[in-house]
This record gives structure tokens, C-alpha cells and sequence, in this order.
């Protein structure tokens, strides 16, 4: 049984049956729909030889648990009656007015101004109370202009004429209440009855959820109650999956990112993440029975995408605005390339596969905050009539955690507990990073050499959380949208259609047969738009799911609130089976990582072994020259000492770099974590797992790799090396950065010059060399014209140091324009491996569609036959009777 999570407030009481029922009340009869059966139950584990599944807490026995769904209800605010009193206030085709970088005025003002509403004095959609009354017309004058017949309808089912007072009172009311002793339930207020149609007899509809929020409920409330479960179930192991539904203007983006005074969803999520990670040492992990209390080691990375006219674009691919807050990973954004349309489709292994998208590797909160804060100044926004930042996209942040018990009690091979192989492919989108992406999981290019020490097998659990911003529906009749926007507001259309489509068939066959998944042979649309495609993976039964649906409390908008309503209780019908994921035998960053660190450590420990015997060597080479010579004090540090002390330093640093960003649970912080871990890491060397003893690392590399872990700034500053065992994400960013490098290069060899030149001066001047203080056997060196041999051999050696530099200076130069030249043609590649794969996937579509025809025409063509065959039979039969007549007639 897994800790209980104290933090998640009690579910509300249930009906005495153990179920959650959705009433919906027509007139004088109620409807009541069963909308979920849950019952808290243990973990179960299933073992079918080759893999274990761990199905969720809070479940039905049988491992399947509903789709949660809470609704909320957003406050009043200005616009709502100015919309309905104002023509749109935009310029359709004025691209200017799609925030961007640089016209947003920064990213806390891009965030929609959430806040305009509630903090500054000037704006223009403030937050009323729901029972403010408001003065002017329910109508908007931008509505369409109805037919004479549309018009005629209206009048037939058009409330009373009401007088301006009247009319006033009741518009500034909340077309919708919640119920304070009902959590769960939301209604049409009593007052919106003369607006109602009496053909559509739901309009006063009654419904119920998971939980319903009002507007007074902030954003936190809901976090604690209905996603809280699905980031510690994420933290756990298992795929999540949230994301906020609703007509534009309904608060989506304000719920789902937040406004300067009130955090989102997604940084409250964030900041759950990273909190559950570090205090996670604490609590026992359940790993299917070993009743293993160790802790866990993590490595979280993020992604961040919209989806824009069916195009998907890659949110963190631009270079950001300069940040306030400069941290590792917005310096490196400086240095991105331009965002780039990302491609999806499907792979037989691993599912719905998304090519192309830039993965940021995180460990704290800031981190993911700066890439939050770039991604959301990117993201599409536009002026509607309805709303005034309008998302013009549906934006999908994803959150990506491997772990894997750290402990030496992991066990080896991933013997016992929940093991379900397939890579991440089973529950979201799995990422197949770009070609130049920070993070890369190829395994070519993290060295997964011999080293593979028991420490680095045994099962890493990859899960997944995806927050999804939709772009919100709209009516051309409500934003009056011409041009560009009419456009986008189509495409937002069709795809939430799509998902309508989707959510229905899927609710359908999950009431059809009730605790069975989807079979696999069902035809859902999900192929028909790229959001469906992208949320294949999380509405498809893997994953934890919560739907936050939101409304807007305007009397004018009480029919998309419906609809949004009715999406929601669908919504709330479809069956997920979320599983723990499990991978043993198949790559992923963190294994590829630790091996990387491992294999690091072993060059590590024979530099080291090195550099001591060669100590001994110069030792006893010194000794017995100073028994042959007289004493001279020439500095015997030679050279190779500090070419040994280098490589340590290299070594140490990439060591530290690559701990820096593995989240170790139970550390304060992370920024102290990578001490912390470095240091741990290196004081545990001297009882390591093979027993080797690191306690003779020198403690000025080590102290050097520590600044640098700590300090990115300084770590960019660290020497590199060619060998391709050190190509961290930071040596990656090195050799991008060859200038930088080059600069580096350049400094050491003027260094040397100098060195070189004082020799040579000194040579000159005849400059004596000191003798030692005591030295009875001590000689001038003026006797000798200033040349010794020591000296000669010195000037030498620093001469062949220079041409070395100066060699491997030209090849770092080649080998950085080489790899460049190689990621370009890798970019094409792929390029043109989208191209194909675009092309391919109309062809395919061409030839279902002709499949499709061919069977139709095969089915008439036998009806033909059936008809024909039919036909002949009765010819037959006519011919046998001619027949006998004529016979009888013969005969008579
Ligand atoms: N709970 C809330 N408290 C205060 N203001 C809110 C709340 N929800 C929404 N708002 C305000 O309502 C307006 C519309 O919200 P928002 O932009 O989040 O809607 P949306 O559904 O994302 O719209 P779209 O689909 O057009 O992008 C904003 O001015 C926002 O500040």
C-alpha cells in the first residue's frame, strides 16, 4: 500500500451505493446518469512472466479507474458585459496585434494580463461579483444578423419584453450557481429561465462532477483537489495527463498558466514535482513488494509545444528575451535555434512518436519557470472580439521523469516488481529529440562503454505528465473573427470537434462495456486532428487524467457553457488503466547518464593511478639526479603534472556536471543539491560499490568541479576534451560554442608565450637560477652564460607545448565545424525524412479512402452478382416451366 498522501483533502461523501451519480433534471422528470463507480482500493500487481503491472490507488479492483473532471466557474468580469454591449475592439488581419516577444512587452505581461482583470486600475476586464448588477443590454450588437425565419423562431420562443430596468437586473447576475453544501454540483441559475428554449429541454440542467469550483475558489483549491492526485501518482511512476476545456474567454489559460498574483496549474504542479522528489527519501517506495525504503535518484526534463493551425511548433526552440533571473538553462537559450515545425506519427514500438522537439533537462523550479515564461512569450495570442489575449493555439507542456532507486540495494537485472517494457510509449507521446537538441537520447552520443557497474541496472520508471492549455471554441457571431483570426478560430474548431468526437466514442464504448479498455481494432478518430493525435497516448487508457472544463458565468455565453458541460460529463465517462512504466533493458537518459558517470569515474580513478605512478617515476628519476648533481633548485613540477592535473579537473567536472543534473531525493535544494551530490558521490567513492578508493582525487580539482557545478558560469569556463565520453549536454553546448572554446584556446597559448618569452628574456639577460638556500654543492649560472641544459630541455619542452597547442587548436576548429556540417546534413535528413513521411502518411490516407471505396464497390458488385444469380434462377425456373409446356402441349 502506497503513503497515504495527507495533503490530498478526503474525498466528499459518496452516496450510500458507493456511486457518483450526474442528474440531469428535464422539467418534471430526472435523468440520472451513473457517471463513475470508484472505490478506494490497494495497488494490485499482475504478473504475467515477462511483466508486472501496478495499477493505481483510489481504483476499482479490476484496475480501472474514470477520467476526473471538475468544473470551473470563473468570476464576472467587465468584459462579459462589455462584450454584450461593444463591437470587437481588434484588427483581424493585423498580425501585430499576435503577441510576440517583442511586442508582449515581457512574458509576465504576455500571461494574458491575467491580472489585468483583478490588479491594475486601468483595465479593462475586472472581476465583479457575481451579484454586481450591470446596466446595458444582454445583446451583443455584434451578434450575426438574423434571417427573417431565424428571427420569426426567436420570437416564438423569445422571453417576455423586458424593460431596461428589468432586463439589467437579471444580466448582471451569474447565469450559472454553484452549491456551497454541494461541491459537486453546478446549475443554471433560476433567472436565465426566459432565455431558456423550451425545445432544448437540458438548458436547466442540473449536473454533476468530481468537484465543482466557483468563482470565489482559487486556482490552489483546485490544485489540492483534483490535480494534487495525478502529479504524486506522476511522481509515483504513473502518466498523467491535465488539461483545461472551454469556450474562449472562459479562464483555460488563466486556470492552466497563471497571472502574476495567482500561480497556474502548471507551476503549482512544478513546484508539487520537485517538492514530492526531494522528500521522497522519506517515504518507503513501493516497488511491487520488496518493501524497498531507499531512495530514488531522478532526472526531469521538459518539453513545450502548441499546436497552431494543425502545425505543431516547438515552444523552447526560439532564442528567449533576456531573463531577470539568468539561470543555465536560459543562458543556453541564447544559443537555440529558430523554433521549428515539429513533426508526430506513429511508430509500430513506440506509439504516437513526436520528432524534432527540444527537450530541457531541469533540477529545480527556476529552471522550468525560465522556460515557462519563454515558451508562454511564444505561444500565439490574438485579439478576438471575446477575448483580448485570446490563445490562438493549444499549447501542451510536458514534464518527463525517469527514476530509479538509488540504493545499493537496486536490484540487478530488475528482478521482481513492476516491470512493463515498452519505453515511454505507453502512455504519452514519446519524444525523439532534435538533432540538436540540449538534451540527446541517442545512445550514440552518451558513451555507454564496458562500465556498467550494478548501480547502473536495474528498472528505471518513466513517466509522464502533460499540461495542456486548448485553445478555447468560438462562434464567429460572438468574436465577429474575419481574416486571420476566422482562420484560427476554424482550425481551433475542427480539432476541439475532433476531441468532441473522440471523448464521445470513447465514453461510448467504455459505457458499452463497462471496465473493458478500448479494443484494439475500434476505429477512434484520433488520426483526424493533431491535438487527438498528441493526446492519443492519455485518453487511450494509460495515464492518470484530469479535465478542468471552464465556463464563463455570462448569460450570452450559456450555450457554449452547455456544451462545454455536456463535453464534460462524456468526458467523465471514459475508463483509463493507468500502469506503472518500467524499463529494463532499453535505454533511457538517466541508465545512459549514471553509465556515463560510471565510466567517467574509471578514467578518473586510472588518471589518477597514472599520475601517482608517474609522481613515483619523476620521484625516483629526481632522486637519483640530485645523487649525480649538483643541487639545483629548478622547479621539477613538471609539465605532465599538470597535464595529469588537467585531465583530473576535466574529468571531476563532467563527473559533477552530469550529478548535477540527477535529482536526488531528500536534498534541500537542488541549486545545493549538486553540491551536495558531488560531494557525497565523492566521499562515498572511498567505499564505492567496486570497492575502488577515489579518497586521492586532488582536492583542488575536485573543489574546481564544485565551483563549477554550482556556478554555470564557471563551468562554461571548464576545459574541454575531444573525447566523446564527455559530451554532456555541457560539452555539447561547448562545441557549439567553438568561439568560446577557441578563446580558450587562445589564452592558454599566450599564457605559454609568455612563460616562453620570460624564459628567453631571462636566458638573455643571463638571469641566474636561485640556488638552493643551503645547497652545499650550489653552483652560479652565470659560470655557465645563463644556459643549463635543464633550462634548454625547459625552453624545449614549452616550444613543443606551443606547436601541440597550436595543433590541437586547428583540430578543435575542424572538429567543431565537422560537427557542425554534421548536424546541418542531420537536419536535413530530417527535413526530408518529414517530407517523406508527410507525403507517406497522405498516401496512406489516399489509399484508405480508395480502400474504402474499393470495398464499398465490392460490396455492390456481389449485391450485383446476388441480384444476377438471383435473376438467372427465376430465368431458369421460367425456362423448365416453358419447357414442360411445350412437352405438354406436344403431347396433347
Ligand atoms: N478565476 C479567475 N479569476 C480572475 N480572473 C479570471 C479568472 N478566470 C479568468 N479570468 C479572466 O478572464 C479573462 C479570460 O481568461 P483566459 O484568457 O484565461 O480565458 P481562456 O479560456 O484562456 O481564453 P482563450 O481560449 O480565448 O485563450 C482574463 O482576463 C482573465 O484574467
Amino acid at each position: 500500500m502506497p503513503p497515504v498522501d495527507d495533503s490530498i483533502s478526503p474525498p466528499p461523501a459518496r452516496p450510500a451505493d458507493d456511486r457518483t451519480s450526474t442528474t440531469i433534471a428535464r422539467d418534471d422528470e430526472d435523468v440520472v446518469v451513473v457517471v463513475a463507480k470508484q472505490r478506494d482500493a490497494p495497488r494490485t500487481r499482475e504478473e504475467d512472466g515477462t511483466r508486472t503491472t501496478t495499477t493505481i490507488e483510489g481504483v476499482e479492483e479490476d484496475g480501472v479507474t474514470n477520467v476526473r473532471v471538475c468544473v470551473r466557474l470563473r468570476p464576472m468580469i467587465t468584459r462579459d458585459h462589455r462584450d454584450a454591449t461593444t463591437t470587437p475592439d481588434y484588427d483581424d488581419d493585423d498580425d501585430a496585434a499576435m503577441a510576440s516577444p517583442s511586442s508582449s512587452g515581457g512574458t509576465s505581461s504576455r500571461m494574458k494580463r491575467h491580472a489585468s482583470g483583478l490588479a491594475t486600475p486601468t483595465s479593462t476586464s475586472r472581476i465583479l461579483s457575481p451579484k454586481v448588477v450591470l446596466v446595458g443590454s444582454e445583446r451583443s450588437s455584434n451578434q450575426r444578423r438574423t434571417t427573417a425565419v431565424e428571427q420569426k423562431q426567436q420570437q416564438q420562443h423569445a422571453p417576455p419584453p423586458l424593460s431596461s430596468s428589468s432586463f439589467s437586473s437579471s444580466s448582471s447576475l451569474s447565469a450559472w450557481h454553484t452549491h456551497p453544501n454541494d461541491i459537486r454540483r453546478i446549475t443554471q441559475s433560476k433567472h436565465t429561465a426566459p432565455y431558456t428554449s423550451h425545445r432544448d429541454v437540458e438548458r436547466m440542467a442540473d449536473y454533476s462532477y468530481d468537484r465543482v469550483f466557483g468563482p470565489s475558489d482559487t486556482t490552489s483549491t483546485l490544485y489540492d483537489e483534483c490535480v494534487r492526485g495525478v502529479v504524486k501518482s506522476f511522481v509515483d511512476g504513473y502518466h498523467g495527463s491535465v488539461f483545461a476545456y472551454g469556450q474562449t474567454n472562459s479562464g483555460k489559460t488563466h486556470t492552466m498558466t497563471g497571472s502574476p498574483d495567482e500561480a497556474g496549474v502548471i507551476r503549482l504542479a512544478v513546484r508539487d514535482i520537485f517538492r514530492r522528489i526531494r522528500s521522497s527519501q522519506s517515504a518507503p517506495v513501493d516497488d511491487g513488494g520488496s518493501n524497498d525504503v531507499s531512495s530514488r535518484e531522478y532526472l526531469v526534463r521538459v518539453s513545450y509545444l502548441e499546436i497552431y493551425n494543425e502545425q505543431i511548433y516547438d515552444l523552447l526552440a526560439q532564442p528567449p528575451r533576456p531573463s531577470a533571473s539568468p539561470s543555465r538553462m536560459s543562458l543556453q537559450h541564447h544559443h537555440l535555434p529558430p523554433s521549428t515545425s515539429v513533426r508526430i506519427f506513429e511508430s509500430r514500438t513506440e506509439g504516437v512518436v513526436v520528432r524534432g522537439l527540444r527537450e530541457e533537462i531541469v533540477t529545480c523550479p527556476g529552471d522550468v519557470y525560465a522556460l515557462l515564461d519563454a515558451g508562454n512569450a511564444r505561444r500565439r495570442v490574438g485579439s478576438t472580439g471575446m477575448n483580448r489575449t485570446s490563445s490562438r493555439s493549444h499549447s501542451v507542456f510536458r514534464i518527463v521523469l525517469e527514476s530509479r532507486a538509488s540504493s545499493s540495494s537496486s536490484r540487478i537485472g530488475g528482478g521482481g516488481g513492476p516491470e512493463l517494457r515498452g519505453g515511454s510509449g505507453g502512455g504519452v507521446p514519446s519524444i525523439a529529440p532534435a538533432s540538436n537538441s540540449s538534451v540527446n537520447s541517442d545512445s550514440d552520443s552518451v558513451a555507454t562503454q564496458q562500465s556498467q557497474g550494478a548501480s547502473v541496472r536495474g528498472p528505471v520508471r518513466i513517466s509522464s505528465m502533460s499540461l495542456v492549455d486548448l485553445a478555447g471554441s468560438e462562434s464567429v457571431k460572438n468574436t465577429g473573427s474575419t481574416g486571420v483570426r476566422q482562420k484560427e478560430g476554424q482550425y481551433i474548431n475542427k480539432s476541439l470537434l475532433t476531441l468532441g468526437h473522440v471523448v464521445h466514442k470513447l465514453s461510448e464504448l467504455s459505457s458499452r462495456e463497462k471496465g473493458a479498455m478500448v479494443a484494439p481494432n475500434e476505429h477512434i478518430p484520433y488520426r483526424d486532428s493533431k491535438l487527438t493525435r498528441l493526446l492519443q497516448p492519455s485518453l487511450g487508457g494509460n495515464a492518470q487524467v484530469c479535465i478542468i472544463c471552464n465556463i464563463s458565468p455570462a448569460l450570452s455565453n450559456l450555450e457554449e457553457s452547455h456544451n462545454t458541460l455536456k463535453f464534460a460529463l462524456r468526458a467523465k465517462k471514459i475508463r483509463q488503466h493507468a500502469r506503472i512504466t518500467e524499463v529494463t533493458d532499453e535505454k533511457t537518459l538517466l541508465r545512459s547518464y549514471r553509465e556515463e558517470i560510471e565510466e567517467l569515474k574509471r578514467q578518473l580513478r586510472e588518471a589518477t593511478r597514472t599520475s601517482s605512478d608517474t609522481q613515483d617515476s619523476q620521484q625516483r628519476h629526481r632522486q637519483s639526479r640530485l645523487d649525480q648533481t649538483p643541487k639545483v633548485a629548478v622547479d621539477y613540477s613538471s609539465s605532465s603534472d599538470e597535464e595529469d592535473q588537467d585531465d583530473t579537473q576535466v574529468l571531476v567536472s563532467a563527473i559533477a556536471n552530469l550529478e548535477s543534473l540527477i535529482l536526488k531525493a531528500g536534498a534541500k535544494s537542488t541549486r545545493k543539491a549538486t553540491k551536495t551530490t558531488v560531494r557525497s558521490n565523492s566521499s562515498m567513492a572511498t567505499t564505492s560499490d567496486d570497492g575502488n578508493d577515489e579518497s586521492s582525487l586532488p582536492s583542488r580539482a575536485l573543489d574546481a568541479a564544485l565551483m563549477r557545478a554550482e556556478s554555470p558560469a564557471v563551468a562554461s569556463d571548464s576545459p574541454t576534451t575531444n573525447g566523446s565520453s564527455l559530451m554532456t549536454p555541457e560539452t555539447t553546448q561547448r562545441v557549439e560554442h567553438g568561439d568560446e572554446d577557441d578563446q580558450h584556446l587562445l589564452e592558454d597559448l599566450h599564457r605559454i608565450q609568455e612563460m616562453l618569452g620570460a624564459v628567453m628574456k631571462k636566458k638573455l639577460k643571463g638571469g641566474g637560477v636561485k640556488t638552493t638556500p643551503g645547497g652545499g654543492n650550489s653552483i652560479n649560472v652565470n659560470n655557465l652564460n645563463g644556459r643549463t641544459p635543464d633550462r634548454d630541455a625547459e625552453v624545449e619542452r614549452l616550444r613543443m607545448q606551443l606547436q601541440e597547442q597550436e595543433v590541437t587548436s586547428a583540430m578543435r576548429k575542424a572538429d567543431s565545424s565537422f560537427l557542425q556540417s554534421q548536424l546541418n546534413v542531420k537536419d536535413g535528413i530530417l527535413k526530408e525524412v518529414s517530407i517523406l513521411l508527410e507525403a507517406l502518411e497522405k498516401r496512406q490516407l489516399a489509399l484508405e479512402t480508395e480502400n474504402k471505396q474499393l470495398r464499398e464497390d465490392l460490396a455492390g458488385a456481389a449485391n450485383m452478382i446476388e441480384e444476377a444469380d438471383a435473376m438467372r434462377l427465376i430465368l431458369e425456373q421460367r425456362l423448365l416451366e416453358k419447357d414442360v409446356e411445350i412437352v405438354e402441349k406436344k403431347s396433347i
